[in-house]
């Protein structure tokens, strides 16, 4: 990554900051009533540097991990095609009797070479590992539980931010979520202007975060975000995964020591870190080494050439870095057995080998040398532990959440339309429905009743196509979402339904505007009947049917959380409506006739031609020949009666779409 221009503002480190004024940008809580300044670097006044994210943490955290032990089962690959494996799941250990404590104040380093299990450890510190880890994690010698979840903070790997929301509007919403319903609207805006300034993203505050194909901040500022979440809550407990990854030293280093600022505040501060340079190695006070899922060492980062060199590992030189002699160590690989000045020297095997039992000896070594004293350090700190078995730790969120239903419900909505205003309002979906909407206009052009096929074909593709559309743009809304909704969530900051409802109510406007546009002109264009009341009611039919059909993509979706295979599973489903729907095949054998009973578009089209035609009504089926409308093959054959029945399918159909989506989602 290039040195960046805004990368040095960096507040923390104190000479650094700057002055410097932002314009405001219009957004939606920049109104008068609450502008939101972007602050100077060295802005914030005193009084909101006492309310910063620096300020001395409120109840502090000791963690204790004990004997953690995690194993997954993996399935090879070999199997068929279809079926998958037949060859049965093996078990791979992925953490062997990881043993820690760390203490507020304290920033921990855990060390390891690519894939020694540091990712899975900070998860499972963070309460978020899915499956059966064994071994006690304890906070303050409890388990983990919902308080302390809203007390703690996890930054992951990847940054899960909304690509199109400025710095200022991603922080400025995540306070109005996290911060509790006692601080005013006000004083949570400034907490996140506080956040900021702290860590030195005024110079890009008013930017959008970016992200695949959209340009935007540079990836040390996005860290820092991701970073800022977190702190917005001001958490005695703070896990980072690989926080300095893909970032250039300085920027790397300028983290590293906002959280050694962060950990000097009484927060306990534990991040994984992939290759450290020795000047990011020096400000960490612990570090915990591991290989292949084993430590090998724990303790203060200071003492970690002391102790390798007592148990017989001294490095080839004199100046090395700790990071890469520790590294190299847990990747079994010592001075004497340098790989890379013996080459090719040693077969393949042998080295494999002497790398094993190097670990071993260092893992033994551990056990023997750093394990006891650590275990007497557990028996000293909350020695009545109430740890817990993990698999039965896994405590859902009680109710008591940081705000209002009604709060949550709002702030959701507002980020929802502010991040998605660019594709409800994409100018290519506007295109595609109005062009769509003309030349169905035009090739229906004024049809009379007297072609009354030309008709029924029209409404027939009214109910297919506002059946297609909304339920293909839906199913991508909860495998899209879902990074976020799994990282809020479990955060514990909103409520499922409250995010449900204003994901669904914020795709209303735009899922209704397009097909009343559409109806409109192709209504009038196509000549139907020229009655309003007819026209209402048709517009009607098919904006519940587009409810409907987003339903179905909604469930879809959250079903299977993969777009590609719901996309496919719903062109199944579509094909089959459509051939079951009543227009194309009349006498559809009865064995399989019950298929249009399940299909939406067949309700649809079925209210279509009963709002448009009336009993009595005739059509001129030949020269001088007069039939009535009703006793039309294709009218006849679809039965229509009661069209309240029709609307009572549509509704249910409508509400246990919906309720398969939430649920689906509720065991995400
Ligand atoms: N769900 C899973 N399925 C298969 N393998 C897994 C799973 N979870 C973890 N692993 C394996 O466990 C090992 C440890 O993974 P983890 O991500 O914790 O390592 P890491 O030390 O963080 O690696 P890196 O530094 O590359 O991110 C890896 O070999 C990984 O492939």
């Amino acid at each position: 990554m290039p040195p960046n221009k805004q990368e040095s503002s960096f507040p923390i480190i104190p000479g650094e900051s700057r002055n410097e004024t932002i314009p405001v940008q219009e957004t939606w809580f920049s109104s008068p009533s609450h502008v939101i300044p972007c602050l100077d670097d060295d802005g914030p006044s005193h009084q909101s540097r006492q309310s910063s994210v620096l300020r001395q943490s409120l109840r502090p955290i000791i963690l204790k991990f004990e004997e953690l032990t995690y194993t997954i089962k993996i399935q090879s690959g070999k199997g068929s095609y279809w079926f998958g494996s037949q060859e049965p799941k093996q078990n791979r250990l992925i953490l062997n009797g990881v043993s820690g404590i760390v203490k507020p104040g304290d920033l921990l380093a855990m060390l390891g070479p690519s894939g020694s299990g540091k990712t899975t450890l900070v998860t499972a510190l963070a309460g978020r590992l899915q499956g059966k880890l064994s071994g006690t994690v304890s906070y303050n010698g409890a388990p983990f539980t919902s308080s302390m979840k809203r007390r703690t903070g996890f930054v992951t790997q990847e940054d899960v931010l909304y690509p199109h929301l400025t710095v200022m509007e991603t922080l400025t919403y995540t306070a109005l979520l996290r911060l509790p319903k006692e601080l005013t609207r006000k004083e949570k805006i400034q907490q996140a202007e506080s956040v900021i300034s702290d860590l030195g993203l005024t110079r890009c505050c008013n930017s959008v975060i970016g992200g695949g194909l959209i340009r935007g901040i540079s990836g040390g500022e996005r860290k820092r975000v991701s970073i800022g979440q977190e702190m917005l809550v001001n958490p005695s407990l703070l896990l980072l995964d690989e926080p300095t990854s893909g970032l250039d030293s300085t920027t790397a280093a300028r983290i590293v020591a906002t959280l050694r600022s962060l950990a000097r505040g009484g927060r306990t501060v534990v991040t994984t870190i992939h290759q450290p340079s020795s000047r990011l190695y020096r400000m960490f006070d612990k570090v915990l080494v591991l290989s292949d899922g084993s430590p090998i060492y724990s303790g203060d980062s200071g003492r970690v050439m002391e102790y390798f060199g007592s148990i017989g590992f001294q490095p080839g030189s004199s100046f090395v870095n700790p990071a890469d002699f520790v590294l190299d160590l847990a990747n079994g690989i010592t001075s004497d057995t340098n790989q890379y000045e013996q080459g090719e020297i040693n077969g393949k095997l042998d080295r494999l080998e002497e790398q094993n039992s190097v670990k071993e000896s260092l893992i033994s070594a551990y056990k023997k040398n750093l394990y006891p004293p650590l275990k007497e350090e557990f028996s000293r700190t909350f020695p009545q532990d109430q740890t817990v078995n993990w698999s039965r730790s896994k405590t859902r969120l009680t109710n008591r959440w940081p705000t209002s239903w009604w709060m949550q419900f709002s702030v959701l909505l507002k980020r929802g339309l502010k991040e998605r205003s660019h594709e409800s309002f994409s100018g290519l979906r506007i295109f595609m429905v109005m062009s769509v909407s003309l030349l169905s206009g035009l090739l229906w052009w004024h049809s009379r009743v007297a072609h009354i096929q030309d008709q029924v074909g029209l409404l027939f593709f009214f109910s297919i196509f506002w059946g297609f559309l909304p339920l293909f743009n839906a199913i991508f809304t909860f495998p899209q979402e879902r990074p976020m909704l799994i990282k809020e969530r479990s955060s514990g900051i909103y409520r499922l339904s409250s995010y449900y409802t204003a994901r669904t109510v914020g795709d209303l406007p735009m899922e209704l505007i397009l097909p009343t546009i559409f109806v409109t002109i192709t209504y009038w264009m196509g000549g139907l009947k020229s009655s309003l009341t007819t026209f209402i009611m048709t517009l009607m039919i098919v904006l519940y049917n587009v409810l409907v059909s987003q339903g179905v993509g909604l469930a879809l979706g959250a079903i299977l959380m993969d777009a590609k295979k719901a996309a496919t599973l719903s062109s199944v489903l579509m094909l089959v409506f459509l051939l079951a729907g009543g227009y194309y095949i009349q006498h559809i054998p009865g064995f399989i006739a019950w298929l249009k009973y399940i299909s939406f578009s067949h309700y649809c089209y079925k209210l279509l031609v009963g709002v448009q035609y009336t009993w009595d009504e005739v059509y001129e089926c030949g020269p001088g020949l007069h039939c009535g409308v009703m006793d039309y093959e294709g009218i006849k054959n679809l039965s229509l009666g009661n069209m309240m029945w029709d609307v009572l399918a549509l509704t249910l159909m409508l509400l246990l779409y919906r309720f398969l989506a939430y649920v689906a989602l509720r065991n995400l």
